[in-house]
């Protein structure tokens, strides 16, 4: 299968509704195993969507296939060109500084200059010239960040970004990662185990079960009066349940 690069045009006027990612029939297995079964899947440019499902339902096989890690799957594929993913582990090169990791593999004018805002932006001014091995998980995943962001990508990958980090610093994360998104844009697609950090980040959440995406729940943050305490509530029951958890109610 080959990927085909979806055109985005920031500027409104010119696209209406343009896409970061139309997904069909998408097929994967491994070794006569199948684990994605037929997935079908529209992300909106600028759209924040989280995706959930048990352990082994191929979450990051999805994310490796839309970042191009991995042409054997079958089926359709479009998507925006300008891509970042963020692992779990900041993947950091450790005998590089901090500035030298964001400005791998960069390309075009003014590359320093762009790493150095993009530190700027995740609140790592001095630390520049740091080595990786001195920085905290928290520090080390906003150079991550800053690598992904400063690629300016339409469409930012992440695969549980915060999941080795402790509960504050991943409520810290998420203020960061909201900022960045305002600021830039991205359509983004945050894999996670985390109900609620789905539930406080995403406009839209999905649940793949055995391959296929089995829900699509609006999580529209914008309109204050509908993302009431009760209306989270019922959406995490509902999310839970579908991920197979069932709550007790004392
Ligand atoms: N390269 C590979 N070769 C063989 N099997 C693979 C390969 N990549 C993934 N798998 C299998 O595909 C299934 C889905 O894996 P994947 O990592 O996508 O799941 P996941 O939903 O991200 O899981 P987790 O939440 O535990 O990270 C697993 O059974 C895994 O063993």
């Amino acid at each position: 299968m080959t990927i085909q690069s979806l055109p985005i045009d920031r500027r409104p006027a010119l696209m209406a509704d343009p896409l970061a990612v139309r997904i069909r029939n998408l097929k994967r297995g491994f070794d006569g195993r199948a684990v994605l079964t037929g997935i079908d899947l529209d992300v909106r440019a600028g759209e924040f969507v989280a995706l959930l499902g048990r352990s082994g339902s191929g979450k990051s096989t999805l994310l490796r296939i839309l970042c191009g890690f991995d042409g054997d799957a079958d089926g359709e594929l479009q998507v925006a060109s300008r891509r970042s993913i963020v692992f779990q582990e900041p993947r950091l090169q450790p005998w590089l500084r901090v500035l030298t990791n964001v400005c791998l593999g960069l390309r075009g004018p003014n590359v320093k200059t762009r790493a150095r805002e993009a530190l700027e932006e995740v609140g790592l001014v001095g630390r520049e010239r740091s080595w990786p091995l001195t920085l905290s998980g928290g520090e080390a995943q906003r150079v991550g960040l800053a690598r992904a962001m400063v690629r300016e990508p339409d469409l930012l990958l992440l695969d549980e970004p915060f999941g080795a980090l402790d509960a504050l610093t991943r409520l810290k994360m998420h203020e960061l990662l909201r900022s960045l998104c305002r600021a830039h844009e991205p359509a983004v697609i945050l894999v996670t185990h985390d109900v609620d950090e789905a539930l406080v980040l995403a406009d839209r959440i999905l649940v793949l079960t055995e391959g296929r995406i089995s829900l699509d729940l609006d999580n529209d943050q914008s309109m204050p009066g509908l993302h009431t305490e009760l209306a989270v509530a019922e959406k995490r029951t509902r999310l839970l349940a579908e991920l197979g958890v069932h709550q007790v109610v004392a």
